[in-house]
């Protein structure tokens, strides 16, 4: 096991009836003046964004809202939200949705209190050193940005997606109720399981040895999922499923099963300038990308794949023929996407392969690699979108 920190203070509060609680928890951790942020109509309809403006009331706080953050958050509605924030000195943000508007949360968060351009974070030439406190209500399972420090923005000025992460992006608290995840269509709620998944993938193929907990963490995240995921596609109203789906999320992205290992995150990157370019859904994209990543590396550590078709798909060991077994797990992997419906290629997420240059072009490569479980240049990073093709 490697060297590690983990540090995670997100509070968290989960279960029934806790988004009315939102107002306690923005008072506890120091709001007075909050910006609501969310995305569009379900949360409008179900009446959330009422319920939650109710407790910010009752709780004698007052507040500004701003909703529109659309998947793949754009740029252009965090600068929006920092003018805003400046503008009505709010000291508190709750984000009132899923990964797309916890991440917008989270650059409106940093941008406000930076003299300068917010993306300067986002393009690497600016660290934060401070940031608004970032409190949530979680209406889907997938990112686990309520516990993460990352947020991923599209930049309209190109339509490039880029990552940062820092502790001050840490979520002060996450609100998690599982009924909220009800209304979910079966497409979201497939594509945020994938993305717990692929979570947890881009942790457990290391090339770091003897980490049996987390190994055996990311493998009990991975089963909960493949349980409990047809269970509410039979019945989105299984209260007991979503919430472990849900918890799932959270343990899937807040690192816990990182701690101590080498992480990859070669096909999250390469996701990334698909969803940027076709506006997909960041787990559809996934679903597409990691069976193609697993082929591509196998080989080169074919043990790690054995163990894990063992382990979370329950094949069975050929030990004349280890290949055998790893590739039995990808088939696994894949046959699983599809039967939860999502894609798995280009053509039926609608990619293209004649855009494969764009996307490498978007994606940066020249001069350095992605990933660390095997390094992928930019000739290895078009073999693994080339067999994502099919
Ligand atoms: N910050 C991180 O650590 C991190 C990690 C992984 C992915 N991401 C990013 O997060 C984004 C994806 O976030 P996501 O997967 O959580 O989904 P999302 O926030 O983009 O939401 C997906 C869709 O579901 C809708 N929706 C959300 N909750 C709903 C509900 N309860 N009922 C009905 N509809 C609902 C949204 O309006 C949206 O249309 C991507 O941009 C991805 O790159 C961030």
């Amino acid at each position: 096991m490697d060297n590690f920190t983990f540090y995670s203070p997100t509070y968290f509060a989960f279960g029934k009836g806790t988004e009315n609680e939102a107002g306690h928890y923005v008072k506890r951790f120091g709001g007075h003046k909050v910006l609501i942020h969310y995305g569009g109509g379900s949360a409008v309809r179900s009446g959330l964004i009422d319920r939650v403006k109710a407790s910010l009331e009752k709780e004698g706080l007052s507040y500004v809202v701003l909703g529109g953050v659309k998947p793949n958050p754009r740029s252009g509605l965090v600068y929006e939200g920092i003018e805003l924030c400046r503008k009505e000195g709010v000291d508190f943000i709750l984000a009132v949705g899923g990964g797309s508007t916890i991440d917008s949360s989270k650059a409106i968060a940093v941008g406000t209190v930076y003299d300068g351009d917010f993306w300067d974070f986002y393009s690497g030439k600016a660290q934060a050193e401070k940031s608004l406190p970032v409190g949530s209500v979680l209406t889907i399972a997938a990112a686990g940005s309520e516990a993460s420090g990352g947020s991923v923005i599209t930049n309209e000025n190109g339509m490039y997606k880029r990552a940062y992460g820092c502790e001050l992006m840490l979520p002060v608290f996450a609100i998690m109720n599982p009924e909220l995840t009800m209304s979910l269509p079966p497409y979201q709620t497939a594509s945020g399981c994938t993305d717990i998944m692929a979570h947890v993938f881009e942790r457990y193929f290391t090339n770091t040895k003897e980490v049996e907990i987390t190994d055996r963490l990311c493998e009990g995240v991975l089963k909960t999922i493949i349980k409990e995921l047809p269970k509410v596609l039979e019945n989105p109203n299984d209260y007991e499923a979503r919430a472990n789906i849900m918890w799932a999320g959270t343990m899937a992205h807040n690192d816990i099963c990182g701690a101590g290992r080498e992480q990859d995150w070669a096909s999250h990157n390469l996701e990334h300038e698909l969803s940027a370019l076709y506006d997909c859904a960041h787990g559809a994209g996934l679903a597409v990308m990691f069976p193609a990543w697993m082929t591509y590396v196998m080989h080169h550590d074919v043990n790690r794949f054995a163990q894990f078709a063992v382990r979370v798909w329950g094949c069975e060991m050929n030990y004349q023929n280890p290949e055998e077994t790893a590739k039995e797990g990808i088939a696994r992997t894949k046959a699983f996407f599809h039967s939860v419906g999502m894609p798995t290629s280009f053509e039926e997420l609608g990619a293209k392969e004649e855009d494969i240059p764009k996307l490498l072009e978007t994606l940066q490569i020249d001069g350095r690699t992605e990933g660390f479980f095997v390094k992928l240049g930019r000739k290895e990073c078009e073999a693994v979108y080339r067999l994502a093709c099919r």
